[in-house]
């Protein structure tokens, strides 16, 4: 039964697990744990975990048939696949300096996940690496993902870290259990089928190197009962810092599992008493009251605001950015625009403020504002402007500049609909062509994408720049693109997939998620408008040195995060940049620059990135390339893998 309905979530956290002990009767330890005991899915070992194959005699099986728990038949394959999660044996030790475990070890773990692969389980449960050096169990558990079609594989790790001030030498012996799993995904390639699972404990490391595993590839987070507190009346709870923890978990489809021994009896007695259970003769799940509290946990967050709810299906899908200069948007392109009410109320507030400062209250009714709207779609700036103009009392002459003809039809009719004839001109054109009958006083431009420039804002400005006063005003004024470093393994192994270079030097609009953004964002290149001077040249160059906080500890950066902020007119903005960005606006997802190999930055470490945005006569590209921890190879060179066409 999942955990509560909360409007809008499909993800795999609304179930929650129990890692059960080996019992070879499976259907039994189903029956109490999920129809009693109230859990979705059980964590449960396969196989006895007394059994050693170097303690098998050969052949006093009969035919070489090892004592497996159980048969497949005892449940439906549904039940099995639906309901259990393969718990590998603990005992096993692939990098023991014992020949014979080391052997055991390996042959039962590929006994084991031969026999869950059979049964068809979702996934199964790695024990944690014993030491710090896990590279024989890596190279098992990689040969064994070779052959893996759908089945994860899910490494338990600890989820601890020494603290900063480990120096007095109390955390010596602890290791950041982040570069365990580093170590053994990198010799596993980053393999897709391969995640975490995160034990949890009751201390937690501090909050920005919990951040980091919200890039990775964690599936499931176990707690253990050790891990609550007890309140007043006897019941487990969490700390604060874990229940922030739990609700992060749900947000990002992360599964809880209960683990360990009820150590609050007494919860368990109190609901007995108050729910006459105990002379019915009915035990309650021990874990009942764990499994509870994660439900309330769950149940008490906040809904998902209908337009999280919208963007639910695009949360980390990779996408194309549009060419708007290149093709025509289609029909239902410029209706998801259209709907972003936010966007229109900004522009309509600096065309508003513009026209105030251009013409006194004593001009209003004598002086005509010419504004000029290029790239004006099927005409949602046009209407902005003409309530701004109405709002303030100024009299205005719209020219709409659209150069997709399919666009101009739904431009025609919507001037037709509203009576707009007198005031409205539409010109089908590219505005880098046409020559404008007059010129403007306005000129309102949306050619903006999730990198700011990379719709060729710039390169259409230039061309429309001609028919703007000398003293004239665009909106927007400036524009500025932002990036960040994230940890992203879901976008990678997306990427990597494709198995080619030219993805991997493509830059994706995306509903990024599943990410840890590992330091602040920076400004890259800023455009503004009107130009000063002809001859500035739309090229530009960044470096940027990012600073990873020093208690984030080590940390995988799978690429850069991208952003824009405009400034429409004077203090009225619009962006996307997180730390500023336009509240219930929707027209922009954050854009992606992928690194062909992941780069691992150690604590405190920098980061140094080169941005190059390049202009050629027919097209405009993005270079980049890191050259601090390690030199990465320039991405994207002359444009051969991804470009935007003038
Ligand atoms: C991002 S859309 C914005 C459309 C509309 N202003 C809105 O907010 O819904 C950009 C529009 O500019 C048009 N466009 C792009 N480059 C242009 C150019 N050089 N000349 C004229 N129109 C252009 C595209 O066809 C598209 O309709």
């Amino acid at each position: 039964m999942p955990l509560g309905e909360r409007q809008g979530d499909k993800s795999e956290s609304r179930y929650c697990g129990v890692e059960t002990d080996f019992n070879d009767d499976m259907p039994h330890v189903l029956a109490f744990n999920l129809s009693s005991g109230g859990f979705d899915f059980v964590i449960a070992p396969l196989m006895d975990p007394a059994y050693r194959p170097s303690l098998v005699q050969k052949g006093s099986a009969g035919s070489g048939v090892l004592p497996f728990a159980g048969s497949d038949l005892v449940m439906s394959p549904s039940q099995w696949s639906s309901h259990v999660v393969g718990k590998i044996s603990s005992w096993i030790d692939l990098d023991s300096e014992d020949e014979t475990i080391r052997m055991d070890s390996e042959t039962t773990l590929k006994q084991e996940i031969a026999w869950a692969s059979h049964l068809s389980l979702q996934a199964c449960l790695l024990p944690a690496p014993k030491g710090t050096s896990c590279g024989n169990y890596a190279r098992c558990v990689n040969q064994i993902l070779q052959g893996l079609s759908n089945m994860q594989l899910w490494l338990r790790i600890p989820l601890v870290k020494p603290d900063d001030d480990s120096a007095d030498g109390k955390n010596d012996t602890l290791v950041d259990s982040w570069e365990t799993w580093n170590s053994f995904r990198l010799l596993c390639e980053h393999h897709s089928l391969l995640s975490v699972a995160l034990d949890i404990l009751g201390t937690l490391p501090s909050a920005n190197s919990l951040g980091r595993w919200f890039g990775e590839s964690v599936r499931a987070a176990i707690i253990n009962t050790e891990a609550f507190l007890t309140n007043a009346r006897g019941y487990p709870c969490l700390s604060k810092r874990h229940q922030r923890l739990v609700t992060g978990f749900f947000n990002h489809s992360i599964q809880i599992i209960i683990s360990g021994k009820s150590v609050h009896p007494q919860a368990n007695v109190a609901a007995d008493a108050s729910q006459n259970h105990s002379d019915e003769g009915l035990q309650r799940h021990a874990l009942r009251p764990y499994l509870d509290y994660v439900g309330y946990l769950y149940q008490k967050m906040d809904p998902l605001p209908e337009q999280e709810r919208f963007e639910l299906g695009y949360r980390d899908f990779l996408q194309s950015p549009l060419q708007p200069l290149m093709d025509n948007l289609e029909a239902q392109t410029y209706e998801t625009f259209e709907k972003d009410a936010m966007k229109y109320i900004q522009y309509q507030r600096a065309v508003s403020k513009a026209l105030l400062d251009r013409v006194p209250d004593e001009e209003a009714f004598t002086k005509t504002t010419v504004l000029m709207v290029v790239g004006a779609g099927r005409g949602p700036l046009v209407r902005a402007s003409l309530q701004a103009a109405e709002e303030t009392g100024r009299k205005l002459k719209v020219f709409a500049v659209e150069k997709n003809p399919n666009a101009v039809v739904t431009l025609h009719a919507l001037v037709k609909l509203e009576g707009w004839e007198d005031s409205v001109t539409i010109v089908s054109s590219d505005m880098r062509h046409w020559n404008a009958p007059e010129k403007a006083d306005i000129l309102v431009s949306e050619l903006l994408g999730s990198f700011g420039d990379n719709e060729l804002s710039p390169e259409c400005l230039d061309g429309a720049q001609r028919f703007l006063k000398e003293d004239g005003i665009s909106i927007p004024s400036s524009y500025t693109s932002f990036l960040q470093p994230v940890t992203a393994s879901k976008l990678h192994n997306d990427i990597k997939a494709h198995k080619d270079l030219v993805h991997f030097e493509t830059a994706y609009v995306v509903k990024i998620h599943n990410v840890a953004r590992l330091a602040p964002t920076q400004p890259v290149f800023t455009f503004t408008h009107p130009k000063l001077s002809d001859k500035e040249s739309n090229q530009r160059y960044k470096k940027l040195q990012f600073v990873i906080p020093n208690d984030t500890g080590s940390a995988m950066v799978h690429g850069f995060a991208g952003y824009f902020d405009a400034t429409l007119y004077k203090d009225v903005h619009l962006g996307i940049e997180p730390s500023t960005a336009t509240p219930n606006m929707f027209s922009w997802f954050a854009i992606f620059f992928p690194l062909r190999t992941p780069i691992c930055l150690s604590p405190g470490s920098n980061l140094d990135v080169h941005f190059w945005r390049c202009c050629g006569p027919t097209k405009v590209w993005y270079e980049w390339s890191v050259t601090s921890p390690t030199s990465s190879p320039i991405h994207n060179t002359n444009g051969r893998s991804y470009w935007v066409g003038l």
